[in-house]
Parts: structure tokens; sequence; C-alpha cells
């Protein structure tokens, strides 16, 4: 008898295992809704609609100032309690009375907000169907004979990033999230830490894009003399500017002479872990 309490026990316990399991399995897989709720937000503009309430918005506010047609309500509902479990927007109340407030987060995703700064175009460079669509051919990269010399967005697309971008006339896209990016790093670092510009009077952005970098330290320290280096068609594309200097090249060849070489974000060879070395670290 007690045996076969014994062994009754067993079966629930794995059995309740299981369903745990389970569930974690499909929260795993659907891992992915998180970016996408996030993506549709911004896209929709729904941090800037929350913002011009006030910051506290319902239901119907979103919808009438986003232009959500009415028979999409209740799927608007759905969108907006991923992104409040998500920690994107904070809701109180419930149904029809709640109330979306922005958080920590989404207030960096609204125009002409309290920080300045909007990390919106960021989220659609970094939540795309390429990325999304190249991410599911890990397998393929790894086993492929073919594909052991080629990355892993060559592999799922058959061109480098550089020339997807070109063909699909994107690359200001990307240089746009690159300046949102920039424009907040560097509020905090020119606001905590401007002391580490002390003692440097030149300054070379290495892969500085279409120089936010540079232009925020040039305002902030005009006696700095700023140049950024960029490959030959970022450049073509960046703004006039009396305050930076850019320069069209490739880091792995020539970096010109400055007392400080500023290398935000990284240049993708280079985290690739590319066999070239920096100019700056072998050339000199
Ligand atoms: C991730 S972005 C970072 C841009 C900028 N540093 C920032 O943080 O906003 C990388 C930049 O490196 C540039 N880049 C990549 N390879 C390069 C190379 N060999 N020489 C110069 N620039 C390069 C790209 O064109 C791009 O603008």
């Amino acid at each position: 008898m007690a045996s076969g309490m014994q062994h009754k026990n067993a079966i629930s316990t794995a059995t309740e295992g299981l369903i745990q399991a389970q569930l974690e399995l499909y929260h795993h897989s659907l891992g992915y809704v998180k970016s996408v709720a996030l993506r549709a937000a911004t896209e929709l503009g729904i941090p800037d609609a929350i913002h011009r309430h006030g910051g506290v918005a319902t239901l119907s506010d979103i919808a009438t100032e986003t232009g959500i047609h009415p028979s999409k309500y209740s799927h608007l509902r759905r969108l907006m309690h991923a992104l409040a479990v998500t920690g994107i927007f904070s809701v109180e109340g419930s149904d029809d009375d709640a109330e979306y407030k922005l958080t920590a987060v989404s207030s960096i995703l609204v125009e002409g907000g309290e920080s300045m700064c909007n990390l919106s175009p960021m989220v659609h460079v970094l939540v795309e169907l390429l990325k999304l669509t190249m991410l599911c051919s890990i397998k393929e990269w790894f086993t492929d004979e073919r594909a052991s010399a080629m990355t892993l967005f060559e592999v799922a697309h058959g061109c480098t990033p550089s020339e997807m971008k070109a063909k699909k006339g994107t690359v200001g896209m990307f240089q746009a999230a690159m300046v949102a990016d920039s424009n907040l790093v560097m509020e905090v670092v020119l606001k905590e830490h401007i002391g580490i510009f002390k003692g440097v009077s030149s300054l070379v952005d290495a892969g500085g894009g279409h120089g936010a970098a540079a232009a925020a330290i040039a305002k902030a320290l005009p006696h700095v003399k700023c140049t950024v280096l960029d490959l030959p068609h970022v450049i073509a594309g960046a703004p006039t500017s009396r305050d930076v200097q850019f320069v069209a090249g490739d880091v792995f060849e020539y970096v010109p002479q400055a007392d400080a070489i500023l290398l935000k974000t990284r240049v993708p060879s280079i985290y690739y872990g590319g066999a070239r070395k920096l100019y700056l670290l072998e050339g000199r």
C-alpha cells in the first residue's frame, strides 16, 4: 500500500515537471514576441501617443492618437498587455479603464521627450526581418561545408550586410540609429565623465559613422580637434560640419594621427575577430 502511494506521488511529480518543462519550452520558443511587440509599438508611435497625453493614456486615447481602427481594439489591448508585462509601459487598472504610462525604457522612445534621446530608430534596426531570418540559418551556417568561409548573414541572404543595405537603400537608416545611440551615450559621457578628455587636443573617432559622437565632443569641448574616419560610402552620406572633419578610409589601412582614438561601438570586423589587425595597433 505504502509503496503504491509512493509510486503515485512519483508519477504526479513527474507529470508536473513535464507541464512545467512544456511551459518553459513555449516561453523560450515565443521569446521573439517581446521584440516584435516592441517594434510594433515604436512603428505605431505608441510612446509618442502616451507622451502627448501627458504620460498617461487609456486604450481609446492610444487608438485615437495612433489611428488604430476600432475593429482592432481588442488586439491593441493584447499588444499593450504584452508590452506592460515586459516593462515597456506600466499599467494601472484593467479592461477599458486601464491607464498606460511610460516607463524608463519607453521614455527613451519618445520624439522630443525629457531625455531628448529617441532610440526608436535603433529598435527598427535591431528588430528587422533580415536579422530575424538570418538567425534562422544558424544550423546551415554551422553544418554546410560551403558556409565555412561565409558569415551567417551571407549564408542567409547571399550577400554582405553592407551590400544588402546599399541594395535596399537602408544605409541611412542604420546611421540614423547609430546617431540616436550616440546622442544618448554622449549625453551621459559628457555630463558624468568629461574628465576623460583632459589633456586631449585632437581625437579621431574610428568607424565614427555620421559623426554624432564627435560632434557632441566638439560642441562640449571646442578646443578638441575632432576627426571622423569611416568607409567612403558612409562618409559620402555624412552631414557637413564646421566642427568635425570627415575622412574616408579603412581603419585597417590608415588612421589619422591624434592624441586619442575613440572606438564607440565596435567596428564589425574587429568584433567578429577579423584576421586584419587595426592600423592604429599595428602600423605605428
Ligand atoms: C556599429 S557602427 C558604429 C558607428 C559609431 N562608432 C557609433 O558608435 O555610433 C560601425 C561603424 O564602423 C564602420 N566601419 C566598419 N568597418 C570599417 C573599416 N574597415 N574602416 C572604417 N570604418 C569601418 C561602419 O561603416 C560603421 O559606421
